[in-house]
């Protein structure tokens, strides 16, 4: 397919997006897009620019140059309004309501589809209770389908990690997206975990859904995506095809900081251009939720 074939039928298309604080350019005249149906998944060593580019997507971050375009419309810089546009997403850090039950935190991603008002939610019209009927179904639901049925009535915070990151995913659902960007969706997860939260994005994507995912577990991301674009220091360093990334000896001298003639022959050969690894923690990272503070 060619580019502008590519473009055309894109859901997704983000041209010349940068992104500076101050003098530091975190995102650097990246081009991206994200056909209906892919999985795309974002990867890059610490401080890449991952999550900052994630937030000019979903209104965040007002990019300093450069355009979103989704489904056919220029988004403007408002997260509500990109949700309600049909882009939902998750956090690095797990962000729940933790006093609240499984079930009414999926209902509260649920609200951007419904049309009662104050006054109606104060009187509990039927009207009011009819779509508090559907959002609750709905909600029960999608969390059948991210596996976490027997949990409805728990609260956010007794679930395990695993099933709380079930759940924001269950959440970002319940808004009724065309595109769900995962933001390193399987952090801190045991393999088991790993091998669930991979089967759930499968099913998001059979669903008839797009998924753009950050991770820095190789093994994960190569298995699970069509495409896979690699930034470092900003920029966009290659994008291609999970076997053309992860041969390629920029991606494995960008985590590993070995040049291609030292290092090539397991690591291009193997699943993994880290060797095995996930990506190196970093050193001077921004504190866990930084990249999300303006959130
Ligand atoms: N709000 C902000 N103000 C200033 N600098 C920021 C801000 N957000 C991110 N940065 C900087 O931008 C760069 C990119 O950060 P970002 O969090 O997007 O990288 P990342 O690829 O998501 O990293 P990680 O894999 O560690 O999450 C970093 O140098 C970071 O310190």
């Amino acid at each position: 397919m060619t580019q502008a074939e590519a473009d055309t039928q894109a859901l997704l298309t983000v041209e010349n997006v940068t992104m500076r604080f101050g003098g530091l350019v975190a995102v650097d005249s990246v081009n991206f897009h994200v056909n209906p149906g892919e999985i795309v998944g974002l990867i890059g060593p610490n401080g890449a620019g991952k999550t900052t580019f994630f937030n000019c997507l979903t209104g965040l971050y007002l990019p300093t140059t450069g355009r979103v375009v989704f489904d056919g419309a220029v988004l403007p810089p408002k997260p509500r309004k990109v949700v309600k546009a049909g882009m939902a997403r998750t956090f690095q850090n797990i962000r729940l309501f933790g006093n609240m039950t499984a079930l009414e935190n999926v209902m509260v991603g649920r609200y951007c589809r419904t049309s009662s008002g104050a006054f109606t939610s104060i009187i509990r019209g039927p009207k009011f209770r009819r779509e508090e009927r559907e959002t609750r179904a709905r909600a029960q639901e999608l969390l059948d389908f991210v596996g976490l049925s027997t949990v409805t009535d728990h609260l956010a915070r007794n679930l395990s990690y695993g099933d709380q990151r079930r759940l924001e995913i269950a959440r970002a659902l319940a808004t009724e997206p065309k595109l769900v960007l995962l933001d390193e969706p399987t952090a801190g997860m045991n393999p088991q975990e790993t091998r669930q939260a991979e089967q759930l994005i499968f099913k998001i994507r059979d669903s008839g859904l797009a998924v753009v995912v950050i991770e820095h577990d190789m093994r994960f991301i190569f298995n699970l995506c069509d495409r896979v674009l690699c930034l470092v220091q900003g920029k966009a360093l290659i994008e291609g095809t999970p076997a053309e990334v992860q041969s390629d000896p920029r991606v494995i001298e960008a985590y590993i900081g070995t040049g291609p003639a030292e290092e090539p022959a397991a690591a291009t050969t193997g699943p993994d251009p880290t060797g095995g690894r996930t990506a190196p923690e970093p050193t001077g990272r921004p504190a866990p939720d930084e990249g999300d503070r303006h959130a």
